[in-house]
């Protein structure tokens, strides 16, 4: 399977008044054609900041450096980071990368039926289907297209949310909490959704706190703390085995497993300490992790800042000076 997105050492930074939010910290990972990756993380760690970095859709304030390649087919790649907004306009946002926003039911235009914003979305695509036609595939009926947006159920809003993302048949999809406010059946709907667009040979990352989710849907699993990814690996073995002290909190603190939370609150992003952002919530830290670790393989090998090439980016790798595979050894 072949890298749709390769990111590579990406940060994103805000300048706020007095301070400066280091929201996003060096992320290297890949996305591979029909599979998911889910990238995990409590609120505010930076993980719609990263997608909304790879679109080309954050405000003003912003600096992004770093580089995330797009595979955009015939041999072509575009590099995001340092795209013209022309680029990311007329090429990338709806054509090659879809976009399922954060809790549908507000990202689509309160004034507007679903059928006006699904035909300007086909309108600005060119794309030569009719809405009909588009919201058929999405399990919507026609009658259901001359609805505005709180006449729609919260599983009919995300169809149409859906639409839009797919309507250019994007070859990545970034999905962004796309199971905010929704039930667990409607949950298990999305998910199932997303497992499809991976069986038609896309690629997804899907940005989510929900584990749960993250566990039914993904073939690979990034967890990210304060802005930084501190462990990756295929899902299943991170969620079995995580390596990282954080990442083995957060699924204890699942309330299908131990239900135990992690005591004390995530840095201030505009006040990151210095080495692992987790430190001072950590029952292993010791004078080691004053120094920012490295993410690395078991067998010592890092790639902090470097995508991994090859067959390595499926490797159970960590960011830790303790990690709990050095304790189970
Ligand atoms: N325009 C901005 N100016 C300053 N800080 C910002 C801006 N946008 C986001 N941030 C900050 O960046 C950090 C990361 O936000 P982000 O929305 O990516 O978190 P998240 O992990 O996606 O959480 P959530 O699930 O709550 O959306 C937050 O501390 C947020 O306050």
């Amino acid at each position: 399977m072949s890298d749709l997105l390769t990111v590579d050492g990406l940060s994103v930074t805000f300048r706020v008044p007095g301070a400066t939010v280091r929201a996003v910290s060096g992320a290297a990972f890949r996305v591979r054609a029909g599979r998911c990756l889910a990238l995990v993380g409590e609120s505010g760690c930076g993980k719609s900041v990263l997608a909304h970095a790879l679109l080309g859709l954050l405000p003003g304030n912003a600096t992004v450096t770093g580089q995330a390649w797009l595979d955009a087919g015939g041999g072509e790649r575009i590099e995001l980071v340092g795209a013209s907004r022309k680029v990311l306009a007329r090429r990338v946002r709806g054509r090659l990368v879809g976009l399922i926003p954060q809790s549908p039911a507000t990202y689509l235009t309160p004034v507007r039926t679903a059928r006006a914003q699904l035909e300007e979305t086909l309108r600005e695509l060119g794309a030569p289907q009719g809405a009909a036609e588009l919201a058929g595939r999405h399990g919507l009926r026609p009658a259901d297209l001359d609805k505005y947006p709180h006449e729609l159920s919260g599983g009919m809003a995300q169809r149409v949310a859906n639409a839009m993302a797919l309507a250019g048949d994007p070859r990545l999809v970034l999905a962004d909490e796309p199971t905010t406010g929704l039930d667990r059946p409607l949950v298990d709907r999305a998910m199932a959704a997303l497992r499809e667009l991976c069986a038609e040979g896309r690629a997804v990352l899907l940005i989510t706190h929900d584990l749960r989710a993250a566990e039914r849907v993904a073939d690979d699993l990034a967890v990210m703390y304060a802005g930084r990814l501190v462990e990756a690996g295929p899902a299943a073995e991170v969620l079995a085995r995580p390596r990282h002290p954080y990442a083995a909190g957060l699924i204890a603190a699942q309330p299908d497993r131990h239900f135990v939370p992690i005591p004390g609150m995530p840095p201030e992003l505009t006040a990151l300490p210095d080495g692992c952002a987790f430190r001072p919530r950590c029952g292993r830290a010791s004078e080691a992790c004053a120094v920012l670790p490295a993410m690395a393989a078991p067998d010592g090998r890092t790639r902090d800042g470097h995508a991994a090439g090859g067959d390595a980016a499926e490797e159970h790798t960590v960011a830790c000076h303790h990690s709990l595979e050095e304790s189970r050894a």
